[in-house]
């Protein structure tokens, strides 16, 4: 996914360039305003820019300077706005598939039995929109979208009108569906705890522009990236597999590198693979391994790097394997007398650990190739 777009609109202007894998979910955050749905908006073709290049999988959607502008129906984007937007008139069924007849048969990848059982959405194929919950009308828009046999699907705040428990709902079925399919996903949110559960590549936006673009794992730990990313959510992002679902003491062990992370028990199989997020504000430093302790997960390390923090507090960043973010208190920092490479155990308190799990790929959901 390769996209360089410039556009004015009013006294606002995106100027945004960014490069994506065309596979996964790439997830677009900025604050409301910063210009997310102008993007998609261009790279669905609904809004023209002024000038760039847009192009997704070896596809030129759009180049100012070759004068290529696909229409809308021509680029394969499924789009699921954040209202759903399904025809009233219509039946769940012929909502699912509408777009799928505009498709040729020979380019169709998607089977409507394989959409309506991922989406869990069978019982629902004889209503009118009017009668579904909003977790439930969100599910036929994404079917539909996936429908048209799409080469990319294009996501902006599909959950924003649903409260927790129908997002929660949702979630997993986006989550799985970018697996179940290899298609591309643009995914606009301002939540972070969505694109945490979702997204592989992060694209931060601010202003009309591309602040930082990467693998989330790794924008996530950025100090200079805190602004953009919420003081709240500052803290590391590990990517996990799970060795022993439930051990002896009733916890899950996690494998990163040569460790291994206890958290609270989850339920996952084992080998399963596990995002896990660790806020800078639940691990703790010590100079000596505690030996009476209430910590389960006792790591050696050392620290790489202090960060400023602020008045109160100091950010480090250690090394244990893998990259860690602790916030100590200043008191703390000066008590312990910490340096750049002093070697230090992080302390992480196994229920302070928030797990996320990502599953691996139904295959049977995909019938042949694109
Ligand atoms: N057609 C338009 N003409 C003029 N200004 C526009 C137009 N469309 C959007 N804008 C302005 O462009 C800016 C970016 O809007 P956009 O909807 O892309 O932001 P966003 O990041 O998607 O925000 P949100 O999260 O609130 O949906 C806003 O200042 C908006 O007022």
């Amino acid at each position: 996914m390769e996209i360089n777009v410039t556009r004015r609109q009013g006294g606002f202007l995106v100027d945004a360039t960014f490069g994506g894998p065309a596979s996964g979910v790439t997830a677009l955050f900025g604050p409301s305003g910063a210009g997310k749905t102008s993007l998609i908006n261009m790279v669905a073709g609904l809004v023209r820019p002024d000038a760039g290049r847009i192009s997704v999988n070896g596809l030129c959607l759009f180049d100012v300077e070759r004068r290529i502008n696909l229409p809308p129906e021509k680029r394969r984007i499924g789009y699921v706005f954040q209202d759903g937007r399904l025809l009233p008139h219509l039946s769940v069924r012929a909502n699912l598939t509408y777009g799928m007849h505009r498709t040729p048969a020979e380019r169709r990848f998607v089977t409507f039995d394989a959409v309506v059982e991922l989406l869990g959405i069978g019982h629902l194929l004889g209503r009118r929109p009017a009668r579904l919950s909003g977790g439930e009308k969100q599910r036929v828009a994404i079917g539909r979208a996936l429908l048209t046999s799409p080469a990319m699907l294009l996501m902006d705040e599909p959950l924003a009108s649903l409260d927790a428990s129908r997002k929660s709902e949702v979630l997993p079925f986006i989550a799985q569906l970018s697996r179940a399919y290899a298609i591309p996903i643009l995914y606009v949110s301002h939540m972070m705890d969505e694109i945490l559960n979702l997204a592989d590549h992060l694209v931060i936006m601010d202003s009309g522009r591309v602040v930082a673009s990467g693998e989330l794992q790794e924008l996530f730990s950025k100090p200079e990236l805190q602004a953009h990313i919420g003081k709240e959510n500052f803290g590391s992002v590990i990517s996990t597999v799970v060795e022993e679902p439930l051990d002896a003491s009733g916890l899950t062990s996690l494998r990163f590198g040569e460790h291994v992370l206890k958290v609270a028990a989850v339920p996952a199989g084992r080998g399963a693979p596990m995002r896990v997020r660790i806020s800078a504000r639940h691990v703790a430093v010590a100079r000596q391994a505690p030996a009476l302790t209430s910590f389960q997960n006792i790591f050696s390390g050392k620290v790489v790097q202090i960060g400023y923090g602020g008045e109160s507090h100091v950010d480090l960043l250690l090394d244990i394997g893998c990259l860690l973010w602790a916030r100590i208190t200043r008191k703390s920092f000066l008590d312990l007398g910490l340096q750049e490479g002093q070697a230090v155990f992080a302390l992480i308190k196994s229920v302070a650990v928030k797990t996320i799990a990502l599953e691996t790929p139904p295959s049977r959901f995909c019938r042949g190739s694109r």
